[in-house]
């Protein structure tokens, strides 16, 4: 066993009390051995977490980590003007090499922002998986699979891809989910048979539900039903699935997912740029729904950091509840660990001993952090990820004093900004 201790800081617990405490690691296992005052000491290496907090490693329950090569390539525009102007066509022209420098380079950006673990929805998922097994991050992955505008004959190969990718990969860190990209993009039929078979290979099903009221209606329309009935009726929206978004549910919506104990991630970043609508999140949490957060893909948002997400979580829940006590500094900060690694299926976002050794380790040596009344509401609301120190995933330092391990920095951004380049002349030729 080797082990690894982070010495002399305060440990964020699992009920949000902080209390000066090490943390002591078994790098072999991947696991937290103890969280204990000064048992940092007897670990075969350290971590220094003087002056500052050492927290569960964020997860990013909801992103397309590869669409950092289109980040600022279109802004401000609404959701469906978007991806079919702008995103598809770019995304056409994307090759598995693209997928993977741009996976680099999110999970460079991912790392640096204390983030140690995500769920992504994308194509080319075996050059993601490879990007993911070697920056050492923990993520689920699944190929969005859309049937809209395809022929009978894309169709299958589209679910078949979706269907292998869920069934082939996978590994210690890298999980799989069916990713059914909306209701409004996929079928019915195809729906409910991968909705099915997701059942039978035991992996959870994932998608887009309710982002914009251009897909509630036409759900409406044509099936009189709103759409967390339609996703029941084909079959989704089991305890292991999550959708992302669920943007326009009414209350009798909410009280179906609270049942059925899907997770929702709520997005807010993306839900504000693409004007899609403000989430009832308070309500949500209310009605008892198991609630993640994420950042959707930096085309939309526009980076990977999950600190902005919580502030952006708690402003934008403010609002639409109208009620300035609604979306508190603990719910965003239960919402971006332990939530979302309840709607992701990880064990992580909780720092106890037997929990995966996902951590990160945030200073609070700066102005913007000082006082420390009460250090949850600074990582709420006045916390960046530029402030993070060091990360750690599966007990395994990935970037020390703010140094990156596992990733080759300057490298990985030459090679996205010639890549991004090429894409887009390809895209507009
Ligand atoms: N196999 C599909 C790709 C699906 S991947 C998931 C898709 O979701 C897109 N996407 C990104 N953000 C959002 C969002 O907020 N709502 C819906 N789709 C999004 C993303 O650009 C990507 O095309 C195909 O052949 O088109
Ligand atoms: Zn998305």
């Amino acid at each position: 066993m080797t082990t690894l201790g982070i010495t002399n800081g305060s440990v964020l617990q699992p009920d949000l009390s902080i209390s000066k405490s090490d943390v002591l690691v078994d790098q072999s296992s991947g696991e937290i051995i103890d969280v204990d005052p000064e048992i940092g000491m007897s670990g075969e290496q350290q971590l220094d977490a003087t002056d500052s907090l050492i927290i569960p490693g964020l997860i990013n329950a909801h992103t397309h980590v590869a669409m950092t090569l289109l980040r600022g390539y279109a802004d401000d525009k609404p959701l469906e003007t978007w991806l079919r102007e702008d995103i598809w066509p770019a995304e056409a022209e994307l090759t598995p090499e693209d997928a993977r420098a741009g996976a680099r380079l999110g999970m460079a950006e991912m790392i640096r922002s204390g983030t140690t673990g995500f769920a992504d929805m994308y194509f080319h998922v075996p050059a993601i998986g490879d990007a993911v097994e070697s920056a050492g991050l923990r993520a689920r992955l699944g190929h969005g699979i859309v049937t809209a505008g395809k022929t009978d004959a894309e169709i299958e190969s589209e679910v078949e891809e979706g269907l292998r990718i869920a069934r082939e990969l996978g590994s210690e860190r890298v999980s799989t989910a069916v990713m059914p990209h909306s209701l409004t993009t996929v079928t019915e039929d195809v729906l409910t048979s991968v909705a099915e078979r997701a059942r039978e290979m035991a992996v959870p099903v994932h998608s887009h539900v309710s982002e914009t009221t251009a897909e509630v209606t036409p759900i409406r329309e044509e099936r009189g039903v709103r759409p967390v009935e339609y996703a029941r009726s084909c079959g989704l929206l089991q305890s292991e699935d999550f959708i992302a978004h669920a943007v326009h549910v009414d209350s009798a919506e909410i009280a179906r997912l609270a049942d059925t104990g899907t997770g929702v991630v709520h997005c807010p970043a993306s839900n504000m740029k693409l004007a899609s609508g403000m989430a009832p999140v308070q309500a949500m949490l209310d009605a008892g729904v198991t609630v993640g957060l994420g950042t959707d893909g930096v085309a939309s948002n526009n980076d990977l950091d999950m600190f902005d997400e919580m502030r952006d979580a708690a402003m934008i829940g403010k609002l639409a509840a109208d009620d300035a006590s609604a979306l508190a500094a603990p719910d965003v900060v239960r919402m971006a660990t332990q939530g979302s690694a309840d709607c992701v299926g990880f064990e992580s976002g909780r720092i106890e001993s037997g929990a995966p050794a996902d951590l990160a380790v945030l200073s609070l040596d700066a102005p913007h952090l000082t006082p420390a009344h009460d250090l949850v509401s600074h990582l709420a609301y006045a916390a960046t990820g530029s402030d993070v120190r060091h990360t750690v995933c599966d007990g395994q330092i990935l970037m020390r004093e703010r140094e990156l391990l596992t990733i080759d920095e300057a490298r990985v951004r030459e090679e996205v900004t010639e890549r991004a380049e090429d894409l887009v002349s390809r895209a507009e030729a």
